[in-house]
């Protein structure tokens, strides 16, 4: 929760300190790529604005030489004009909207690729300190919102600059003297656009960061469905997620009112404005100074410049929704990684080694750096050796895994593996020469062959089939309804805990890897499938380096060494027998064990 907390308010703070739509520029590199289509989107926005304006000098030519002037030959010919001029502007009407959609969506994908591209790479140490539900809604909410505005408030407020622009110029043309009321309720109209878009935009933000924390929320929750109702917390989280529901509600209809009160504003002034020319214009036309069919141009390029105001006003705060928007995605897409290659990257010798030291190491994770995990931790394992490694909880254990996959670099020491420092090599070289079975394996919402390839990407049907007999994991992934190809749930829920921790060893078996780094699971297999994976370890362990978070005594026993480990710091080390001689920890450690298994 206090990470979480920390995370708001940074992301806020980031939030405050853009007061402009200079993001926006920043994502108009994004439609370079498509500039063509983009310059045709334009063209057509072009043309159909000139048709809609070309509409009111019709207009004027029909009333005045039709209507008024009574020729018949000049209403067919302003008719005529007038279904030429919407021809054009169905077509140009098509091509735009098409070719904007098409646009946003193109953009969005690409935003989206290119922000999961750097997040996945990013160190494991960046997650804990951030919200993931938040990260997910950059990933998503955020995205589409500038989809949206690609896709309509942009050309929205293209095509109203142009009838703004557009409609003055014929205005003017029309009638200087009523153009200069019209441009006298600009300066109305802009002022209270521009000091109530300001907090609107701030409402929008305060908006987009509630619904931010409620997708958090539900993330965090549904994920633990399991362990809501094991503690009947339903009724508590249901009311937890309706708080944060009913803020955000409250966020988006105080948003709402803003918005539609800048609406409100805006369309009083103007048609207000449009009522007084009418109320002038009228009287122009009584004492014959203008024609009827000026006026009634004048009247449509006045309400056309008027709705072009308003809709500007509008997609201003759409704009600046974006704005704030582009600027959370791409705060996250500037994060650097704090894990990778150095400009010049070492090699490691051939494949077959696979040392390891670690060298007075210290660490503490990023979440707590106070605390030190590791605490001037030495280890050299000699290629070929198996090394288990035994403590009490929270001694440090994963975290010894954690730092020879290098998610984090520790603040003092360092980690080498045949005899490279670790952060003088590429992460995705050297962790090739690895595997690592975790205590709770992840399994993906694929199917069983997609899952072990995990492995080793490369690797063929044949070599996955080896890989999972080696694992004695044939026997039940055969038994499968579809065999290799069975869907095995999110997150392989639809597997057995020692179910997945073969398929978790088959994808090791697949890697090769020179070092085998094997967190043992302390949850209770069945006796025979125990056997099984205890015979697949040891053939997987067999010529390769070794490190095993040990607890089954079984292991401990066939180990070359035992390290004893206790907060952070090596108390002890030797084989079994003489650690139990020396009646320390382990000793301690050991005898428990044993109980437990004669009880057993
Ligand atoms: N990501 C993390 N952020 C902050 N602290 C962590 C993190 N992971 C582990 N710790 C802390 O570091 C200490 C060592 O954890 P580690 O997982 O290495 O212990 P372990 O010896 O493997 O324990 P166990 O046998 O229970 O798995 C623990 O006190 C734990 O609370």
């Amino acid at each position: 929760m206090a990470s979480g907390r920390r995370t708001a308010q940074v992301v806020g703070d980031g939030r405050e300190k853009s007061r402009n739509l200079k993001p926006l520029k920043r994502l108009a590199r994004y439609l370079l790529p498509y500039r063509w289509r983009l310059v045709l989107a334009l063209l057509a926005l072009v043309l159909a604005a000139g048709s809609v304006l070309s509409l009111g000098v019709g207009m004027r030519y029909l009333i005045d030489h039709g209507l008024v002037g009574g020729r018949l030959i000049a209403m067919r010919h302003a008719v005529e004009a007038v279904l030429i001029v919407i021809v054009v502007l169905a077509l140009s009407t098509f091509t735009r909207s098409y070719l904007v959609t098409w646009l946003g969506e193109r953009v969005v994908a690409d935003l989206r690729t290119s922000l999961e591209r750097r997040l996945i790479r990013l160190e494991p140490g960046f997650f804990e300190t951030r919200r993931m539900g938040e990260i997910i809604s950059r990933l998503t909410t955020d995205t589409s919102v500038i989809q949206a505005v690609i896709a309509s408030s942009v050309t929205q407020a293209l095509r109203n600059l142009l009838m703004l622009v557009g409609g003055l110029v014929l205005l003017a043309v029309t009638n200087p003297k009523l153009t200069g009321l019209i441009l006298l309720v600009v300066p109305l109209v802009v002022v209270p656009i521009v000091v109530i878009g300001r907090n609107v935009r701030r409402l929008s933000r305060q908006t987009q960061d509630r619904v931010a924390t409620v997708s958090a929320l539900a993330e965090e929750t549904l994920g633990a469905v399991k362990t809501v109702q094991a503690f009947g917390q339903e009724e508590h989280e249901s009311r937890r997620f309706a708080e944060a529901c009913e803020t955000a509600f409250a966020a988006a209809s105080r948003y709402a009112w803003a918005r539609a009160f800048l609406a409100a504003i805006v369309i009083t002034l103007v048609i207000g404005a449009i009522v007084v020319v009418l109320w002038i214009g009228g009287q122009d036309v009584v004492s014959g100074r203008l024609t009827a069919g000026e006026l009634a141009s004048f009247v449509f390029f006045a309400s056309v410049v008027a709705g072009a105001m308003g809709g500007l006003s509008d997609t201003f705060g759409d704009l600046q929704r974006a704005a704030g928007a582009a600027e959370r995605i791409f705060e996250l897409m500037d994060i650097k990684p704090k894990i990778a290659a150095p400009p010049i990257v070492a090699t490691l010798p051939p494949r077959t080694q696979g040392e390891i030291e670690f060298n007075r190491v210290s660490f503490a994770y990023p979440s707590a750096p106070e605390r030190l995990v590791l605490d001037h931790f030495d280890l050299r394992v000699r290629p070929g050796e198996t090394v288990a490694i035994v403590g009490p909880s929270g001694a440090g254990k994963s975290t010894i895994f954690d730092l020879l996959m290098r998610f984090y670099d520790p603040q003092e020491g360092r980690v080498f593996l045949d005899g490279q420092d670790l952060r003088s090599l590429a992460p995705e070289m050297f962790r090739r020469r690895l595997a690592l079975v975790s205590q709770d394996p992840v399994l993906f919402g694929t199917d069983v062959l997609t899952n072990i390839r995990y492995g080793l990407a490369e690797a063929d049907e044949a070599a996955v089939v080896t890989a999972t007999r080696n694992a004695a994991a044939q026997g039940f992934v055969e038994r499968l309804p579809q065999g290799y190809k069975t869907f095995l749930g999110e997150r392989g829920v639809r597997l057995s805990g020692g179910q997945r921790q073969r398929i978790a060893i088959a994808r090791a078996i697949l890697r090769e890897p020179s070092v085998l780094l094997l967190d043992e699971a302390t949850s209770a297999l069945d006796a025979e499938s125990e056997r099984a994976v205890q015979e697949a370890l040891e053939r997987l362990r067999h010529g390769r380096t070794c490190l095993v978070i040990a607890h089954r005594l079984a292991t401990v026993r066939k180990a070359d060494r035992i390290v004893v480990l206790d907060q952070g710091r090596v108390i002890d080390e030797g084989r079994h027998e003489e650690l139990v001689a020396r009646g320390g920890l382990y000793a301690r450690l050991a005898a428990l064990q044993f109980d437990l298994e004669a009880a057993a």
